[in-house]
């Protein structure tokens, strides 16, 4: 993992963020710097969708306002890390347990743009644990549907999303297919959400200052 391509990516898409625009923002580390450096531009923005409580609090500490998505409709850019990048810049993310509203913004986005550092790119998806967000009295059902399909469901105890819901991390998965998978596991009744982006993969891949 390098810092220092994180900041770099993270002020990278600033580049793509137009005078006027609401940004979608997402959650974590690498978001943090862009956080920072949209900050600077604070000025020239409506304001930002925010994916997480975390980032919620970070964007009114810096004076950004934080916009509901239901009044501000379709955005044009919307700016998130990741945990995996595969060479077709289909995604794993959830590592924060922030995937939800993530995957919600991106659906509602016309461009995504990943931010990551290097450490992020794989061949395969799988290497790190896919993280799936369930309602709590749904977790040994998906955990039982996981198993079924060569996983082992491990669940992040005592984390808390901020929809109220419960995280299972499967472990054990080399994900050949990621669409057909993030289809497949979205048909399990009390799946909120799969971290695969696969459907609705990055439009654009910053790692670093480069872009892939
Ligand atoms: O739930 C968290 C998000 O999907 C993050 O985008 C992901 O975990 C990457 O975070 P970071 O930039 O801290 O590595």
């Amino acid at each position: 993992m390098s810092t220092n391509e994180k900041r770099q990516a993270g002020e990278a898409a600033i580049r793509y963020v137009e005078d006027g625009a609401i940004v979608g923002v997402g959650t974590g580390s690498t978001v943090a710097y862009f956080i920072d450096a949209l900050a600077d531009l604070k000025d020239r923005i409506q304001g930002a969708v925010s994916s997480s409580e975390q980032s919620t609090a970070h964007l009114k500490r810096v004076g950004i306002p934080v916009l509901d998505l239901n009044a501000t409709g379709k955005l044009t850019l919307y700016v998130d890390g990741a945990d995996e990048c595969d060479p077709h810049k289909h995604l794993i993310k959830g590592g924060g347990a922030a995937l939800t509203r993530e995957k919600v913004i991106a659906e509602a986005s016309d461009q995504f743009v990943c931010i990551i550092d290097s450490s992020k790119l794989v061949n395969l998806l799988g290497k790190f644990p896919l993280p799936i967000e369930v309602i709590p009295m749904a977790r040994s059902l998906v955990g039982r549907e996981i198993v079924k399909r060569g996983g082992n469901p491990v669940w992040r105890d005592g984390v808390v999303t901020d929809n109220g819901n419960w995280v299972i991390d499967v472990h054990g998965w080399q994900i050949a297919d990621p669409v057909g998978l993030e289809n497949d596991l979205n048909q399990i009744p009390g799946i909120v959400t799969v971290g695969l982006f696969a459907r609705r993969p990055a439009n654009v891949v910053l790692v670093g200052d480069k872009v892939l």
